[in-house]
């Protein structure tokens, strides 16, 4: 890295500052919470819960402060207009006469420092990359946007060399680390985009997508933190082993009110990662199964085969067909789920059998009289099993299990299918649920209705907002000045809720109705139709972020075609973003990918790399799998010496995953498998797997076999040989990459 000895003491003075400040606002809090911590535990409730609060406060405080100790500063701005150096952060920290010292990345006065070119300078003369280890200033790398406006001084101090490049070579952790230091300007303006509407960032493999995505999460929040941080932003992406893979990036960000999730694990009370087979996917996903839902639940609405003689304290009454067809059109004309219209049927049926009842004693009725002889209706066994058998209340997991589960319920339900389709949907009510179950369970809620437990949380959620308690809250957030990071609004809640710390997180995974302020959506292409209602029934605002690549596609319910997927819930109001550089992938791998997707997708703009690597892809062509399997131990060895103590996967089809396992555990080398493999120096993983992750060197087994004859099995082979930051290396029996 470059830089003068004496420039980069000048920075050095600097950022020492800084962390001075950074330490010193670390101790105060500290020793605010010990003084908390030490008053003691008596009081009224009210002070109680308050104390609780500030408690919980001065915790996040102390959180956030720590999560910027890793490159507090990375970046000046000169000014052409001012002589006063502006430096950007991981976090906004002042003196403390309230002076700037530092400026968060994502206020707009940081903003030129991602977007100035020298053909639109913005003011800035010059911008200046820190390059630190610790907290040590190491290097300094600049960028001359006006160099009209330096001093002599400052010409003679110029030196560059890309950060960027220096960013992309290191060696992977197996964790995605943050890019705040070096955003280029094309994902930049994706990450400072409005807020509202629906937008669609396509990009080819290693363009930044994720990265850009969590970026914008984070932007977003502290943005509009007035608006979103308290409903949060809902994170989806591909696997759990994903989640583990990005779930470092948004706390060293700062953020807190982002809730990262799978799709398994969108509906509360149930959490899968287990996947039906590719034809039993593709029609669980298919839109048409909203209608065979409904259909469903209307034929829990039953009209008896007869009309029904009941007991109620031993007078008879009959509940006639007639009785109950009338009391279902009246329930089904108010357009309720089904739960909360019964009690419209209930109702009148109750009446019509009180009249009964009522006729048959003869006499007058006061109005006495005829409440107690709608008691005695209500509590008639015979009375509550008739209206149970004609409307029953459904919970949504027991409806979806006994359709799924009975043939005849599921044929009636599915007039437009056939019956091969009507046998793939066939399953016992006690397996376990997969992640295509998911957005059927939650459309069968929607359907059904809420419990009457939510409706008590919304309650509750109100009352957080009583007025005085926000004012209190916002006076506690001056006297903090924590104001930049915590809203009054969150801070009332835990007031309200005792102090307790129940984060957006948690109390909108527990809330199937919760309505987030920001949709995020990774690798956004495989989702089938059903998902995407149960996801945009999660933000009734359409305010969301969709990162994918349609060449990537390997789910048969996903998309190549995102005009398709939007149609139905926002017509043609979104828009398209595309990133064309791939940062990840070296210039000689990328070619040998686009080569094996350019004959199925020739007008799908392939990224370019931004860098050359090393190495041109390996291939080694064997006669049989025997010898192909047997070699795979030295040829791991030989990629591990070349790497470095790089991080390496080995990415295999699923059919041969066993084998591969035993082929490389067999010669006494560790592999990480599924999700510990990222933690692992080599991981045996499958295409699926490795879905948004990267390595710095990559084995591809059999690419023959996980390209199959699908298109779905294109976009897994795509995926996996874009994941190496450095090496490929391939394994065949076949004539793969012989083209190229
Ligand atoms: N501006 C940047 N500065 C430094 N590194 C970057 C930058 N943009 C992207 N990268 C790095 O490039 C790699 C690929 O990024 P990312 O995983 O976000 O791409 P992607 O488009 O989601 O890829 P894919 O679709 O193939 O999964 C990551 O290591 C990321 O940190």
């Amino acid at each position: 890295m470059g830089g003068t000895q004496a420039e980069i003491d000048v920075e050095q003075a600097n950022l020492d500052q800084l962390y001075g400040r950074l330490d010193a606002l670390r101790i105060d809090a500290n020793q605010r919470l010990a003084s908390i911590r030490r008053t003691s535990p008596g009081g009224n409730h009210q002070a109680r819960s308050e104390r609780d609060a500030f408690a919980t406060l001065y915790e996040d405080q102390i959180v956030r402060l720590n999560s910027a100790e890793d490159r507090l500063c990375f970046g000046r701005l000169d000014l052409a207009d001012s002589t006063v150096p502006r430096y950007i952060g991981r976090i906004g920290l002042s003196d403390e006469d309230q002076q700037r010292l530092l400026i968060d990345w994502r206020a707009p006065a940081a903003e030129p420092f991602y977007q100035a070119t020298s053909g639109s300078p913005a003011g800035v003369a010059r911008r200046r990359h820190l390059i630190t280890r610790g907290r040590s200033v190491t290097g300094i790398e600049d960028d001359v946007l006006d160099l009209g406006a330096l001093t002599d001084s400052q010409r003679a101090e110029l030196s560059g060399e890309g950060a960027l490049i220096a960013a992309l070579e290191s060696n992977r952790t197996g964790r995605m680390g943050d890019i705040v230091a070096t955003i280029q300007s094309e994902q930049d303006r994706i990450i400072r985009r409005e807020m509202a509407g629906v937008l669609v960032v396509q990009g080819g493999p290693g363009t930044g997508k994720t990265a850009v995505a969590l970026h914008r999460a984070a932007y977003l929040l502290y943005k509009h933190r007035e608006r979103i941080a308290r409903s949060g932003v809902l994170l989806v992406g591909p696997s759990p082993v994903f989640l583990r893979y990005i779930e470092q990036v948004l706390p060293s960000l700062g953020e807190t009110g982002a809730v990262l999730t799978t799709a398994g694990n969108l509906f509360p009370g149930v959490e899968t990662n287990r996947h039906d087979g590719p034809e039993v996917a593709a029609l669980k996903g298919d839109a048409r199964m909203a209608r065979v839902l409904r259909r469903a639940i209307a034929a829990r609405q039953r009209i008896p085969e007869a009309d029904q003689d009941l007991d109620v304290e031993g007078r008879i009454v009959t509940l006639t067909r007639a009785a109950v067809r009338s009391a279902r059109e009246k329930a089904r004309r108010t357009n309720l789920p089904h739960n909360e219209a019964r009690v419209t049927f209930v109702k009148q049926l109750l009446r019509q059998l009180t009249d009964q009842l009522g006729e048959a004693i003869g006499g007058t009725i006061d109005q006495g009289d005829r409440a107690e002889l709608l008691n005695d209706v209500r509590s008639s066994r015979d009375v509550r099993i008739a209206l149970n058998l004609a409307w029953m209340p459904l919970i949504p997991q027991k409806f979806v299990a006994d359709l799924f589960a009975h043939p005849e319920r599921l044929a009636a339900a599915t007039p437009e299918f056939s019956s091969a389709e009507r046998e793939l949907l066939g399953r016992d009510a006690g397996a376990p649920w997969t992640v295509e179950d998911v957005p059927l369970l939650d459309e069968a809620a929607e359907l059904i209705g809420e419990d009457p437990q939510a409706s008590a949380r919304a309650e509750q959620d109100q009352q957080a907002d009583s007025a005085e308690q926000l004012k209190y809250a916002q006076s506690v957030l001056e006297m903090t000045g924590t104001e930049e990071y915590l809203t009054a609004g969150s801070l009332a809640e835990r007031f309200a809720n005792n102090g307790r710390r129940i984060t957006t997180a948690e109390r909108a995974t527990e809330d199937r109705t919760w309505a987030y302020g920001h949709l995020v959506v990774d690798e956004a292409q495989e989702l089938s139709p059903m998902m995407w209602r149960l996801l945009f029934r999660r933000v009734p605002s359409r305010s969301a972020t969709l990162v994918g690549d349609i060449a990537q596609t390997s789910s048969p319910a996903g998309t190549r075609d995102w005009a398709q997927v939007l149609a139905p819930h926002v017509g043609n109001r979104w828009q398209l973003e595309e990133l064309t550089i791939n940062y990840r992938t070296p210039g000689q791998i990328m070619k040998l990918a686009a080569e094996t997707i350019t004959a199925d997708f020739p007008d799908l703009p392939v990224p370019s790399s931004v860098r050359e690597g090393k190495w041109a892809p390996d291939i080694e062509r064997f006669a049989d799998d025997a010898s192909l399997l047997a070699a795979l131990p030295t040829r791991l060895r030989h990629e591990k010496a070349l790497l470095d103590g790089g991080k390496i996967a080995v990415i295999a089809p699923d059919s041969l995953l066993r084998q591969v396992h035993d082929a490389i555990g067999a010669d006494g080398i560790t592999l990480g498998v599924g999700p510990g493999g990222l933690d692992a120096d080599i991981a045996l993983m499958s295409p699926t797997d490795v879905k948004g992750l990267e390595f710095d060197g990559v084995l591809v087994v059999q690419p023959g076999t996980i390209r199959g004859t699908t298109a779905g099995g294109l976009g897994d082979l795509y995926v996996s040989l874009t994941r190496p930051t450095q090496r490929l290396a391939v394994v065949t029996t076949d004539d793969f990459g012989q083209s190229v």
